[in-house]
């Protein structure tokens, strides 16, 4: 046993290693800070921010915009008076990252002057002066304070992505910043009957003119400074939208990425990536690899095949350690990837576009793009939401490679020809032009902006997509017969899911099946709960077979997750926590159960079950008598119901379309006669998944506005 004087000197010796090291640390920060591109025009930047209501700022990936724009704006004075630096993205992954690596940089713990909020995650306090948020999160914001009011600035990172809420956000932003610019105390106050709710833009002698001027009476308001920021060139649309607001352009990035493309095209990008990594990892120098894939089934499956490989790789090349990350990975297994390998190990990254934007991985110095990516798409003559995999654009293309040569420089391996590179669009298309718009308007509709046709959106969805939207509103009675929002449509706008689901929860709470809805929804909005291997097809569909109801999939899967409830607190009587839930685990993958997707329903679960809770919805069970939650079913997801037709197949009630139940349903062999589904998917026909059985004639009285029966 070592001596009290040895433990003593030793403790000493450690704290001055801890202080050497935190000394030698910050040195390297500093170091790194005043290399970036940007360090050499931050004066330049601070007056053009400080000369310019709205900036557009471009520069290129790794030149430093995310990490160090916000800290000069806070040592330039911007937060002088308390107000707050916000910073929006597109993605939580990066709003976590982000500023998890500025609190570093500045030496502060976060969530102190540096912090971030996610849905359901706020890492701030009243000290916190640079907030990274998602811009979703800013939108909500907006809904409790039109007028933002505790930021002096507002920047929105990786506008180029153009998601549905960076564009909404920008339109908002847009009528803040000019009146907060107008000030906003000489003006009167109408109130608002929810007090809650602020009316942002309303339409008064046919011009859009905010209602924001009408809140909060004697508000001295400051100006806000909006800064957009992004990577590509397309500052032109950003600058003619904010009316020929002053771009600039920062020059330069970091550390060189050498591209390398393929001779000819590949046929399968899937084999052509796995070939990748090994090449990679045979003969290529230290570093680590990110390969960028569609989806998870994509990712799990290379990693799947790699760990197949491994074992026939000599013994001393198989230090190779597979971590993948995707939206729906709880956040803590995402942030598995940030941290380093083992010594003597490479880390291959699976990544979904998730990882394209603003995140730093630490060691990554081999990027792999198979030049795909999965979007959603809309079609509004049909109201089909089908996903689908397309080639990525140039921009996307560029942020990709933009992932290497962060730390040091870096390769990408494009596995398309070079002449396959320059026929690639410019930039994705906006998201708002190929979504369904029916969560957007009801939350601009909870802000009080009634004329959705009228508002001014950076570029105008689809008329027909917003038509479609409303009726889809209208019909689940979340619209007043004026369009406006009703009590319903506010308690949906309340719930952060689609409306359909939302719709769902309200009208279980008053079937009484609120508890059992709450698990179906949370089940519904996870990615595959089931896996089927190919060389395990039989059993897997054995294990299927005993959770499966011949009511259908939406209550199989209440039965999956109730069997797995009940086997978690069995098994936590006799195990720690954390024993009992690798047992969980165990459980999973002998029920072929995706033990990810079900810990991500989990926690979706008790998310929305906070959310009605604090909602005031009646959490009651049916029991054991699932007529009213099938009810409830066919109350909720009418919009989605299909009738058998003579041949076997359905057709889709509210759209026409023909369609077939999905192989992987309870019901693909029995085949009822009305069914509701969830999804509707196009690969080579139209197949719906999640489908459950109901009654004909519930549709008309439980949906009386879209089936009334004729007389
Ligand atoms: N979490 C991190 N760990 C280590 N280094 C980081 C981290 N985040 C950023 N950096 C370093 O700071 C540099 C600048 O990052 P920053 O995100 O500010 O650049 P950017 O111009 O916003 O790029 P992008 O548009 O690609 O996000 C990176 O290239 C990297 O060297």
């Amino acid at each position: 046993m070592p001596s009290m004087a040895s433990n003593a000197s030793e403790t000493a010796n450690q704290l001055n290693g801890t202080k050497a090291d935190f000394f030698a640390r910050r040195q390297k920060i500093e170091q790194h800070r005043k290399s970036l591109p940007i360090a050499t025009v931050e004066k330049r930047l601070l007056e053009e921010v400080s000369n310019n209501g709205v900036l557009i700022i471009v520069g290129e990936t790794g030149s430093g915009k995310t990490t160090q724009l916000p800290q000069y704006l806070f040592n330039g004075g911007f937060c002088r008076n308390g107000g707050i630096i916000g910073i929006t993205q597109p993605r939580r992954v990066a709003a976590v990252t982000v500023a998890k690596r500025v609190a570093e940089e500045c030496g502060v713990a976060l969530g102190q002057k540096v912090g971030y909020a996610i849905r359901f995650e706020d890492v701030t306090s009243s000290s916190t002066r640079i907030k990274y948020m998602t811009d979703g999160l800013l939108l909500r914001e907006a809904l409790l304070d039109p007028y933002l009011s505790k930021y002096s600035v507002i920047i929105v990172d990786e506008a180029h992505e153009r998601t549905v809420h960076t564009d909404v956000l920008l339109s908002l932003l847009k009528t803040v910043q000019k009146t907060r610019s107008q000030g906003a105390s000489d003006v009167v106050h109408y109130g608002h009957p929810k007090a809650e709710i602020g009316t942002l833009l309303e339409k008064e002698n046919d011009v859009q003119s905010t209602n924001i001027l009408k809140h909060n009476r004697g508000k001295k308001l400051s100006p806000l400074k909006l800064i957009i920021m992004s990577a590509s060139l397309d500052a032109q649309i950003f600058s003619e939208y904010f009316g020929g607001a002053r771009a600039v352009h920062v020059q330069g990035r970091q550390y060189p990425v050498d591209i390398l493309y393929t001779h000819q095209p590949e046929t399968d990008y899937i084999d052509a990536a796995l070939i990748t990594i090994f090449q990679i990892h045979l003969e290529q120098g230290p570093g680590d690899v990110l390969v960028f894939l569609t989806g998870q089934e994509e990712i799990e499956s290379i990693e799947r095949l790699v760990q197949e490989r491994l074992p026939k790789l000599p013994e001393s090349k198989r230090k190779l350690l597979v971590i993948p990350i995707f939206a729906s990975l709880p956040s803590e297994k995402q942030m598995k990837v940030f941290m380093p390998a083992p010594v003597g190990f490479r880390k291959v990254i699976l990544a979904t576009n998730i990882a394209e934007t603003s995140v730093t991985i630490p060691g990554i110095k081999y990027v792999i793009d198979p030049g795909m990516v999965k979007v959603r798409t809309y079609d509004a003559s049909t109201g089909i939401e089908p996903l689908i995999i397309v080639k990525t654009s140039k921009a996307q293309a560029l942020q990709r490679s933009g992932r290497a040569g962060r730390e040091g420089p870096g390769k990408c391996y494009r596995l398309y020809p070079e002449n396959e590179f320059y026929k690639l669009k410019d930039s994705t298309t906006p998201e708002i032009k190929r979504c369904n718009l029916s969560n957007v308007i009801l939350q601009l509709k909870a802000l009080g902006i009634d004329d959705i046709v009228g508002f001014d959106f950076i570029e105008e969805p689809d008329r027909m997509a917003i038509i479609k939207s409303m009726e889809l509103l209208f019909l689940l009675g979340a619209l007043t017969d004026s369009s406006k929002l009703s009590e319903v449509g506010h308690q949906m706008a309340r719930l952060p899911l689609d409306p359909i689901y939302s719709k769902a929860l309200i009208v279980a709470s008053q079937f009484n099946c609120l508890e059992e809805m709450l698990i179906v929804v949370a089940m519904l909005s996870v990615e595959s709960i089931f896996y089927a291997p190919r060389e395990k097809l039989e059993e897997s569909r054995t294990a299927l077979r005993s959770f499966s109801s011949p009511e259908g999939d939406h209550l199989t899967l209440l039965n999956v997750y109730r069997a797995s409830d009940e086997f978690l607190e069995k098994s936590k009587l006799v195990s720690s926590k954390e024993k009992a839930e690798k047992n969980l685990r165990k459980w999973c993958k002998e029920n072929f159960i995706n033990s990810r997707s079900l810990k991500h329903a989990r926690d979706i679960h008790s998310q929305i079950r906070r959310n009605a809770e604090q909602m005031g919805l009646r959490l009651t069970s049916c029991g054991d008598d699932i007529l009213p939650l099938r009810r409830c079913l066919a109350a909720s997801f009418f919009l989605n119901a299909a009738l058998k037709q003579p041949d076997g197949s359905y057709r889709a009630l509210s759209s026409g379309l023909m369609v077939q139940i999905h192989p992987s349903s309870v019901l693909f062999r029995t085949k009822p006669e009305c069914i509701i589904f969830d999804e509707l998917v196009r690969t080579n026909q139209n197949y719906v998944r999640n489908v459950s059985r109901i009654d004909f004639l519930w549709l008309a009285e439980l949906a009386p506005q879209c089936y009334a029966l004729q007389e």
